[in-house]
């Protein structure tokens, strides 16, 4: 078991540079969710502190140390943070797990994440002078253009607990690369990682307000930050509830928004696969890692007729297998869900579920061996029909769906019955078949024999009611641009429009 007692550290809210207490001196507490108990606290960010954060983001973009940089020197500042995030790996590893109840496993792969996707847009930094300026041929004597692309200024960027400093730096990392100065709400469910971002920054010396981290409840801090006049965009990823009242407040200033919501995503497995176990094994990672509380969850397995029997003894097999404990225990694959509130969430989807006549195939109860901790065992739920809540709704938590099918057309319409469009997977050896899945998905994501493998260079978003706008990538970067076309008259001739009043 790693060391628990790693210490908590006591933060201050991280504006222009500094810790500084927040002006109602509020606290809100932390709890680790494998033990229930309180481990310490983060402060709790209201509008003034909002507006104290925004003033510091404008001031460090009218100020030469960060806001005339180029995208080399800011490379140099990501660079920085990523060998901090790397040195520090094994503490914020241990902090991540304490404070969202992911397994340690998880928590070290997602500092390495981190480190590599602010690696990544240092790269993208540096090219950026090299595109900064783009010259456009109009094939014109007169007019001589170009496009700009410039930092789009003042940025909020609020976001979720399950991923909660991976989450976090989809955004910061091209925000800064991009030139922006950003204000970071974590979600307090989970926000000790993030304001330990903040404890790197100072020590790599980024110029004050370049970034700032704002803790707090979401209508309190995150209210005010989405609504607020002098910030130019929010980058939001979340909950579609929330994403909603997000793009209200921003609608009033028409104030540009990215949203990143949730996901019912399908996974379709076809008889064809060679072997059921890869297929198992994907299908499983697709709904309990990170104990499902992933966007991009397939949460629904819609699996063919021919094989669903043997498939879902193989699936059970595995499931078995999953070894449910404490987060830090070695070899932990499933942890507990993130808050008291997230478990009494999912296990009434599973009596939900029951009630409206589905089968708990396995799991579906808080584990025997844990009598501490907000765990629920990996469930597979069959006999399910479409118009069920179950099939319908985002879980976020370690609950599978199955359906199954007979032919591919049977196949699309079940996988693109949701509201959602985030992610979907097809495994089949069918290289033209895989194909026709990928045109008919209606999603952002797509998995061929296999689920989840998410890369800092490739888009992350989705269509309908799972959000717009992408994180990663090079469209990530581009999120956080203002696209500035300059046109300059050359012709030494009169435009000629208007009658000279000269030759009157
Ligand atoms: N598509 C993606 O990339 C992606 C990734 C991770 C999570 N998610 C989604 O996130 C959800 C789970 O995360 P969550 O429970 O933290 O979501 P949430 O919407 O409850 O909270 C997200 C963030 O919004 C803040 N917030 C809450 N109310 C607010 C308000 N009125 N104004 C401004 N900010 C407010 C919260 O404090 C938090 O920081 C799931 O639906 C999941 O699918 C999506
Ligand atoms: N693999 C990272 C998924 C992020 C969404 O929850
Ligand atoms: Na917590």
């Amino acid at each position: 078991m790693a060391n628990r007692n790693v210490p908590i550290p006591r933060r201050q809210l991280y504006i222009g540079g500094e810790w500084r207490e927040p002006v109602k001196k509020n606290r809100i507490p932390i709890i680790n969710p494998a033990t229930e108990e309180i481990i310490g606290d983060i402060p709790a960010a209201t509008a003034e502190d909002v507006d104290i954060a925004v003033e510091a983001a404008r001031k460090a973009i009218a100020r030469d140390d960060w806001g005339s940089t180029t995208g080399a020197q800011r490379a140099k500042y990501l660079r920085a943070i990523a060998a901090k995030v790397l040195e520090k790996k094994s503490v914020l590893a241990t902090l991540e797990s304490l404070d969202s109840g992911k397994t340690l496993f998880e928590s070290a792969a997602d500092m390495d994440d981190v480190a590599g996707c602010f690696e990544y847009y240092a790269d993208l930094a540096e090219a950026l002078d090299s595109r900064r300026k783009t010259p456009v041929n109009l094939n014109s004597d007169s007019f001589k253009t170009y496009v700009l692309r410039e930092p789009l200024g003042v940025v909020g960027l609020i976001t979720p607990w399950n991923y909660p400093l991976l989450m976090a730096i989809w955004k910061v990392a091209p925000a800064l690369a991009a030139g922006c100065a950003a204000i970071l709400k974590p979600s307090e469910l989970a926000s000790i990682t993030c304001l330990e971002l903040g404890e790197i920054c100072r020590e790599i010396g980024l110029p004050s307000g370049a970034l700032n981290i704002l803790t707090g409840l979401g209508p309190e801090a995150g209210g005010p930050l989405a609504s607020h006049p002098h910030v130019d965009k929010i980058s939001f990823t979340g909950s579609g509830p929330t994403g909603s009242k997000i793009m209200t407040a921003a609608a009033q200033l028409v104030k540009p928004v990215s949203l990143e919501l949730g996901g019912k995503s399908p996974i379709v497995v076809f008889d064809d696969i060679d072997n059921l176990d890869i297929a198992a094994e994907w299908t499983l990672f697709g709904i309990f890692a990170n104990t499902g509380q992933v966007c991009s969850a397939t949460s629904r397995l819609i699996v063919q007729e021919s094989i669903a029997s043997a498939f879902l003894d193989r699936l059970l097999k595995w499931t078995k297998n999953i070894k449910i404990s404490d987060p830090l225990e070695e070899d932990c694959k499933l942890g507990p869900v993130v808050s008291a509130g997230q478990y009494e969430k999912v296990l009434k989807f599973i009596s939900n579920a029951k009630s409206e006549g589905a089968t708990i195939l396995y799991g579906g109860e808080r584990p025997q061996h844990l009598k501490k901790g907000y765990y629920v065992q990996p469930t597979i739920i069959t006999d399910v029909n479409t118009s069920m809540e179950i099939w319908k709704e985002e879980v976020f938590g370690p609950v599978l769906c199955v359906k199954t099918f007979k032919t591919e057309e049977e196949a699309i319409e079940l996988a693109n019955d949701t509201k959602y469009g985030l992610a979907a997977a097809v495994m089949s050896k069918d290289v033209k078949r895989c194909e026709r899945f990928t045109k008919a998905f209606q999603t952002g994501i797509i998995w061929i024999n296999c689920s989840q493998p998410t890369f800092n260079q490739l888009p992350w978003g989705g269509k309908k009611r799972s959000g717009f706008g992408r994180d990663l990538g090079e469209w990530g970067l581009e999120s956080f641009l203002n696209i500035k076309q300059v046109t300059e008259y050359t012709s030494a001739e009169p435009w000629a429009f208007y009658k000279s009043p000269s030759r009157n």
